[in-house]
């Protein structure tokens, strides 16, 4: 029997649905401590909304549906891009959103994923040191409220390359193949492809070193001011300078690391870029970039940043280094009842449950394996709360409930 339903993301079950709602919990509130707010875009879009614009997905990757009436529909493939096309479409800016939603691209690398959630923030405006040292912050500050050990988030300028390539004039097939190599940092490769083009031993030279420009920002910025060669290049180093200055006032310099040969996936781009990473995630656990030119192309230019976490490999993440914190019991208490105190105990449930408790209810001697903060027990000559081995009797809802509440005051 050919299967229905095309499950490619693992952790499906109750257990990694828990975790992954208490992960997006931290999130969104982490996002919304910063002025976000949430929103969504539609899970359908017009491919031309891709097709006819420069820089978005990839054609190939899209996964395409056809309506009744024979349009060519996506399944949203990216975020960020229906979300520019918002703000360009009401002229907002100053616009802080977060989203939660799935994407869904099918690569020839990664033939059996087609569909990941992302946790990201689009903030449209404009291009400031400040403004971009802020976003940073807030991709920094969640990933410390996740407590992964020795996270870091590299940063890089996508304008920073093309402004030295563009020293070189080459052919787009040329230059997909040096970005490829930088990439992948090959630079015995790299030496050998340049060795083959005629093109100047300054820009050369400069062009080989990109790689090494990886690590501590100062040192990072000196190395750079060694191979620059035009005025755009030195404008771009400055403001990566003055972005690592206001990270420095944040108190965040620990956080990051320099490297000005990262390249990211998408094209929009065109400032600066980052990407996060965590110990033992081979993979980006979130990217993100400025992107002050896609507007322009739904028609007006709203400068932008954002990032986006890939929230499966953060679980990911979280689970292999045993990191996520307070995995509660099942529920805050268990009443357990003899069926002659039913109409207690139900009704003693109900208005827990209103007051936010969440609460379970078992008939006296059924087996039940759910762990519970707090025990009420409804027997036939008395009623016990039982809380840390403490246990205290009661004879009514307002005596139970004010004891509930000096327990809580320790930890409930
Ligand atoms: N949409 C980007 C992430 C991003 C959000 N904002 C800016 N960049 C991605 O999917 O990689």
């Amino acid at each position: 029997m050919p299967p229905y339903i095309v499950d490619t993301n693992n952790g499906t079950s109750v257990e990694d649905f828990q975790i992954r709602e208490k992960l997006l919990a931290k999130l969104k509130k982490r996002f919304t401590t910063y002025g976000y707010k949430q929103i969504r875009t539609s899970t359908f879009e017009y491919y031309d909304m891709y097709s006819t614009v420069k820089g978005t997905v990839n054609k190939d990757d899209m996964i395409k549906v056809i309506d009744s009436s024979g349009k060519v529909l996506v399944l949203r493939p990216d975020v960020t891009i229906p979300i520019t096309r918002m703000a360009a479409v009401s002229k907002q800016d100053s616009l802080r959103l977060f989203y939660v939603l799935d994407i869904f691209r099918q690569s020839i690398e990664q033939a059996d994923t087609k569909e990941n959630t992302q946790a990201g923030i689009e903030y449209f405006g404009e291009n400031t040191s400040e403004n971009n040292a802020e976003v940073l912050m807030l991709a920094i500050h969640t990933l410390k409220d996740l407590k992964l050990p020795n996270f870091k988030i590299e940063i890089g300028h996508a304008g920073f390359f093309k402004a030295l390539i563009a020293e070189a004039s080459l052919s787009q097939t040329e230059m997909d193949q040096l970005l490829a190599l930088i990439q992948s940092k090959n630079i015995a490769e790299i030496e050998l492809f340049l060795s083959e083009l005629s093109i100047n031993n300054d820009v050369k030279r400069a062009i080989q070193s990109i790689p090494m420009l990886y690590g501590n920002p100062t040192d990072v910025i000196r190395q750079a001011e060694e191979i620059i060669l035009n005025e755009e290049m030195q404008l771009l180093l400055e403001n990566l300078r003055e972005v690592y200055e206001v990270l420095k006032n944040y108190g965040a310099e620990d956080s990051i690391v320099f490297n000005l040969g990262l390249i990211n996936h998408m094209n929009y781009y065109s400032g600066i870029i980052f990407q996060g990473f965590a110990d033992s995630v081979g993979k980006p656990v979130l990217m993100g970039g400025r992107y002050d030119n896609l507007g322009k192309q739904y028609g007006a230019a709203v400068p932008a940043i954002g990032f986006a976490f890939d929230v499966d490999l953060l679980l990911h993440a979280l689970t292999r280094q045993e990191a996520f914190p307070d995995q509660a019991p099942s529920a805050d208490m268990i009443i357990y009842y003899e069926k002659e105190k039913q109409k207690n105990a139900l009704t003693t449930a109900f208005r827990l449950r209103s007051e936010g408790y969440q609460v379970l209810t078992f008939l006296t001697g059924t087996t039940n394996t759910i762990d519970s903060k707090s025990a009420i027990h409804y027997e036939n000559n008395q009623n016990v709360l039982i809380h840390n081995n403490e246990k205290r009797t009661f004879t009514n809802f307002t005596e139970l409930y004010e004891n509930i509440l000096q327990f809580g005051k320790g930890d409930m």
